[in-house]
């Protein structure tokens, strides 16, 4: 595969094309069992491939969560391989959870594992914890440069445990969170028309007006649906920074399955939601 374009430029395309809605493909086994499937290599299969034929000819991104396959060993990492090729070959942009984070030259690894273009695992992007270090990613962010890949680094998470990390304030005054979102904000100066290092804040937090959120990158905002975000908190969340936010929806989609029909359905409702809420239209 010869290099692609910076992933944030086919991502702000994508987003213009069909907007920015991010459907998770997240294979708990209580879907599995509400779906009639089994909890297995072939439960695994099906549901993944339901979704990626159901909406990845619509939706700008997929969201595999990684542990979810992980979970079924080799084979269900064989089904992980086959669902982002299939989305990919359908013009979904993929983003690979998989939430790594480890000491730079560790990092390495994960990072050719996911981010380098002749990987089997390639991804357009892969989310990525800073919390050992911001400065540990290094190797991730010149493999995405490489290889036309993007990160979504974990700023400001959906969850509420999250503050007790991200909200802690340095000795500067700044707080964790608030750091990640200034690195990320280096790393993608001068990128036009969107830099491709992305930061992961839950639409989940209310008014974040005190945090620097234009960082010239993507925003993946997760919450949505079963944490019980909606479409119209985006711009209260986001402020002018929601032009730059990938809404994801997991749950909230897949608990329409396994009828493909009304999946395409569900993931077109929070479609049309989150366009009224961004552009007013
Ligand atoms: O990085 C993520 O994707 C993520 C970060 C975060 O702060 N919160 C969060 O929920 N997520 C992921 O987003 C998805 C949310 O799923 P639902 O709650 O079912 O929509 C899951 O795959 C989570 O692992």
């Amino acid at each position: 595969m010869s290099a692609l374009e910076p992933f944030g430029a086919r991502l702000r395309r994508a987003m213009d094309e069909r907007g920015p809605l991010c459907v998770g493909i997240d294979p708990h086994a209580s879907l599995l069992a509400e779906w009639g499937l089994n909890d297995d290599v072939a439960g695994l299969e099906r549901f993944s491939r339901t979704v990626v034929e159901a909406v990845a000819d619509r939706v700008a991104v997929l969201k595999p969560q990684s542990a979810f396959f992980e979970r079924f060993g080799s084979r269900g990492v064989a089904v992980l391989e086959k669902s982002v090729a299939e989305a990919r070959a359908a013009g979904a942009l993929v983003v690979m959870d998989a939430k790594r984070g480890d000491i730079g030259s560790t990092m390495a690894a994960y990072a050719e594992s996911f981010l380098h273009k002749d990987a089997p695992l390639f991804s357009d992007a892969l989310t990525v914890s800073p919390y050992l270090g911001y400065g540990s990613l290094s190797p991730a962010v010149a493999m995405a440069r490489e290889n036309g890949a993007g990160l979504f680094v974990l700023a400001l998470t959906s969850n509420p445990e999250g503050g007790e990390v991200q909200h802690a304030v340095r000795s500067g005054g700044r707080n964790v969170g608030a750091t990640m979102l200034a690195h990320l904000a280096a790393e993608n100066t001068g990128e036009e028309p969107l830099g491709s290092f992305g930061a992961v804040v839950g639409a989940t937090l209310g008014d974040l007006s005190t945090y620097e959120l234009d960082i010239n990158g993507p925003l993946l905002a997760p919450g949505i649906g079963a944490q019980g975000a909606t479409p119209a908190d985006l711009p209260g969340v986001f402020g002018a920074a929601v032009r730059n936010v990938v809404p994801n929806v997991s749950r909230g989609v897949l608990r329409h399955g396994p009828d493909a029909v009304a999946l395409r359905d569900a993931a077109e409702r929070f479609a049309e939601e989150i366009r009224h809420a961004v552009t007013g239209s």
